[in-house]
């Protein structure tokens, strides 16, 4: 199984020089490789290199240094190579150095870009270019590029010639993937090693292009170490997750999910979290629910079991409920609380007990999150698995937060609150973030905004117990369910679009997806 790590500039430096220092490789090796792997992607996107027209915009870092090396491997293939070199020679770094020296030696075109009077020149050559390579700056980079640099980019921008990115467009920063001001737009990036935080942050990721994350050799086990904590979901990632069913087995082998929830007027969201839970694979669903709206949770669906609770003049779970629970908990391999729950007072009350009986996995979600804050301390109260699926709104009550707070930090809030509540943190939105108790973090990149919708939540909290039920421990149910939620979601784009979307048709397409992820 490949794990692709995201990793910010600082630790992608760090992994380069371990592999130079503790593995032997010097460094002027990493970057021959970089401008090798470069110089494929070059001729998949050319098809054949004799004779075309090549522009290479090279920076004084090592990123200008991949740069110079990748001219030489065009020039050795019959290119047209025209480097423009942004800074002065006696300023490359060591490596960047070494690499403009052979490159003299061989005779390339190397031209000055250092003010205006070379911007003609550049334009000239653009014009022609059948690809631009931007190796100006690298994960070097911070802040804005200079009005000069500004230009350039604007003059690469609105030229017709692909544009080829090394290691990330120069202007994005590889951390936040921040542009401030102009950045070139790259329509293929080739990432070294791993792809790069910001890379998938907006608005670096609409910079990017068609990313490949390519190998210059650094040693897997560097790459592994479990400091470098930030995961991007993927397929491959999959592998091995979901074993093949043995003929022997009966319902019985695959789970019982209990689903706690609803209320008068709220009946569609536990109805939807147990029916994505049994899409899922679960043996048996019971959904527990006030007995106000039992009947059309038992119209909706044949495959479900159900159970009436004892509900609140409002028709919402009563703390008299309890005792039903307790036993209904007994039966149960994995527990949800609180899709449709509604808020209100007593519900404190129920969820609280639900944490402190429930000696078996369970998720909160919801109104059950809501339920929850100020009282945040009951998560360590609790000796079995627990995970917890805010949005970004409910994150914030939790945190007494703001929700702009909660956005502009997803990944250390949900770092710090999984480690601090021993639970597992599935905070929902654009790129949902998983966070282990254990300090991991998985970024979700598939999905669209069509999943805005209502029941969307539920439906993920249904596939997560769903998987749970089956064994899978809290965290990769987590994040296998946050994965399979959104390629679900983009398989049913197709038929409905973003804007007709409704959170049935992501549980509709979800055998679809399961069966071609589960391998
Ligand atoms: N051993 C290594 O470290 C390897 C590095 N590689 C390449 O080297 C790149 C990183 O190289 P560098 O660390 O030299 O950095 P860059 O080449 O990205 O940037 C050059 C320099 O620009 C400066 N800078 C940052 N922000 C600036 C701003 N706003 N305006 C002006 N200057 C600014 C920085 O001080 C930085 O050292 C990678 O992206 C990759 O392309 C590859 O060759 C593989 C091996
Ligand atoms: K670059």
């Amino acid at each position: 199984m490949r794990r692709l790590k995201l990793l910010k500039a600082e630790q992608m430096k760090e992994i380069d020089q371990r592999a130079s220092q503790e593995y032997l490789i010097p460094s002027i090796v990493l970057m021959e490789n970089a401008g090798l792997q470069a110089l494929d992607t070059i001729m998949d996107i050319l098809d054949e290199l004799s004779g075309k027209r090549v522009v290479i915009l090279a920076g004084r870092g090592n990123n200008g240094g991949d740069g110079l090396v990748i001219a030489r491997h065009l020039i050795n293939a019959g290119a047209q190579v025209d480097v423009f070199l942004l800074g002065e020679a006696q300023d490359l770094t060591p490596d960047a150095a070494i690499n403009y020296h052979i490159l003299k030696k061989m005779n390339g075109n190397i031209n000055p870009l250092l003010g205006k009077n070379d911007l003609d020149h550049l334009l000239a050559k653009l014009l022609l270019a059948d690809i631009i390579v931007d190796a100006i700056y690298g994960i070097g980079f911070k802040g804005s590029l200079n009005p000069f640099e500004t230009q350039v980019a604007k003059l690469v921008n609105l030229s017709q010639a692909q544009v080829l990115a090394i290691d990330i467009p120069s202007g994005v920063e590889a951390d936040s993937g921040s542009v401030h001001g102009e950045a070139i737009r790259a329509d293929y990036t080739v990432t070294f090693a791993a792809p790069k935080l910001g890379m998938i942050m907006e608005p670096g990721r609409d910079y990017i292009g068609i990313l490949s994350v390519v190998d210059i050799s650094i040693p897997q086990v560097l790459l592994a170490d479990e400091k470098y904590n930030i995961h991007l979901l993927t397929a491959s990632m999959l592998k091995g997750y979901f074993k093949p069913r043995r003929r022997e087995t009966h319902k019985g082998s695959y789970g019982h999910v209990l689903v706690m929830g609803g209320s008068m007027g709220m009946s569609g969201a536990p109805l939807m979290s147990s029916w994505a839970a049994m899409r899922s694979g679960a043996g048996l669903v019971t959904a527990a629910v006030p007995e106000c709206i039992l009947a059309k949770i038992d119209a909706a669906i044949p495959e479900l079991m159900s159970r009436g609770l004892p509900y609140t003049d409002k028709g919402a779970i009563a703390t008299a409920a309890l005792p039903i629970i307790t036993e209904l908990l007994r039966s149960a391999t994995v527990a949800c609380i609180g899709p449709g729950m509604s808020s209100y007072d007593e519900g404190r009350s129920v969820v609280a007990a639900v944490l402190k009986k429930a000696e078996l996995p369970l998720l909160v979600d919801a109104d059950g999150l809501n339920a929850l804050n100020g009282n945040t301390g009951i998560f360590k109260e609790r000796s079995y698995p627990t995970v917890i699926t805010p949005h970004p709104g409910e994150m914030a009550r939790l945190l007494g937060l703001s929700v702009p707070e909660i956005q502009s930090n997803r990944l250390e809030i949900s770092r710090q609150s999984a480690a601090e509540w021993g639970v597992t943190v599935v905070l929902k939105g654009n790129q949902t973030v998983v966070a282990s108790p254990s300090g991991q973090l998985y970024v979700n990149p598939v999905g669209n905004p069509g999943m805005a919708t209502a029941g969307s939540g539920d439906v993920l909290s249904g596939i997560i117990t769903g998987l749970m039920a089956q064994g899978m421990n809290a965290d990769q149910a987590a994040w296998v369910g946050v994965y399979l939620h959104g390629r679900a979601g983009d398989e049913a784009v197709l038929q409905t679009g973003e804007r007709a979307l409704i959170a049935t048709d992501i549980i509709n397409a979800l055998p679809l997806v399961l069966r071609q992820e589960e391998n």
